[in-house]
């Protein structure tokens, strides 16, 4: 029997992306499920408008195991599940096994657990996806996120065989974004040098994103792709 109304699960919505593909899934009518670690406005405001928080800290397999279980206490389907939850981190010296460590756990081994542990949730649903947020670094490495951008093409690899693996039930696609929402303390130095990285040269925001998820979401006929929203930085 196929669920109705299933929600859709995005992980790290707490704020920027996150929290603007949730509510935008809100304003379209989709019941949403989301993850949190920080305590931040975001959740407040996901949650009075209907949206169910989880607490989620990916950066242990028992964080992950325990927030699959609080997961299937809510509900027993899903028409989608968004892994947007990231951690952006540089090397720095004598960190740098912890930095691979906590960005393999949250890009690769949540994403991993999670679809294994929930995909009897998203059969139920048809259609059913799941969308992994990577980076279009993953293209050509970057010296100075090494770890994150391994970890970035980890999960890549992880949109090709569970695409593979799911079809015909189960749609699997990726959205390699470059950057589209700076940091708060990203100086105009910073900012010029990336913006002048791509052909398009803007700071595009979210929106791009939620565009690339609903493309995703509403075409029966892609997966295993992963999309480029890099504003032509591989032309540049
Ligand atoms: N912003 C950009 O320009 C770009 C973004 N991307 C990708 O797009 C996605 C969204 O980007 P953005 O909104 O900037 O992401 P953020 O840096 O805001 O991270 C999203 C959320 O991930 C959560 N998170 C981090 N580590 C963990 C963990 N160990 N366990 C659980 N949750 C965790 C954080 O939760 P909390 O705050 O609750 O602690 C955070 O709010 C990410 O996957 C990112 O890699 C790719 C290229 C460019
Ligand atoms: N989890 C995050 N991943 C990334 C972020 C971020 O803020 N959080 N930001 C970027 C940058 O925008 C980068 O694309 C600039 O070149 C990459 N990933």
């Amino acid at each position: 029997m196929t669920a109705t109304n299933a929600p859709i699960l995005i992980t790290g919505a707490s704020q920027r992306v996150g929290l603007h593909c949730a509510e935008r899934l809100l304003d379209d009518g989709y019941p949403v499920m989301f993850s949190y670690r920080s305590e931040r406005e975001g959740i407040q405001t996901l949650r009075e408008r209907g949206a169910i928080g989880l607490f989620a800290d990916f950066s242990s397999e028992a964080g992950i195991l325990a927030f699959i279980a609080q997961l299937k206490t809510h509900t027993d389907s899903l028409r989608a599940i968004v892994h947007n939850a990231s951690a952006w981190i540089a090397e720095t010296p004598g960190d740098e096994s912890r930095a691979l460590q906590d960005m393999f756990s949250v890009h690769m081994l949540a994403p991993y657990l999670i679809n294994l542990h929930c995909s009897a949730l998203l059969q139920r649903s048809t259609p059913a996806d799941i969308v992994h947020i990577s980076d279009d670094v993953v293209r050509k490495g970057s010296r100075q996120h090494i770890a994150y951008c391994a970890t970035k093409a980890g999960l890549d690899s992880l949109t090709l065989s569970f695409a593979a693996q799911f079809a015909p039930l189960i749609k699997v696609n990726g959205i390699a974004p470059a950057m589209v929402m700076f940091n708060e303390d990203d100086d105009a130095a910073y900012r010029a040098k990336v913006l002048a990285k791509s052909a398009l040269g803007i700071e595009p925001g979210p929106q791009v994103i939620y565009q690339s998820l609903r493309y995703l979401l509403d075409n029966p006929y892609v997966t295993g792709t992963t999309l480029t929203v890099n504003g032509g930085r591989h032309i540049k």
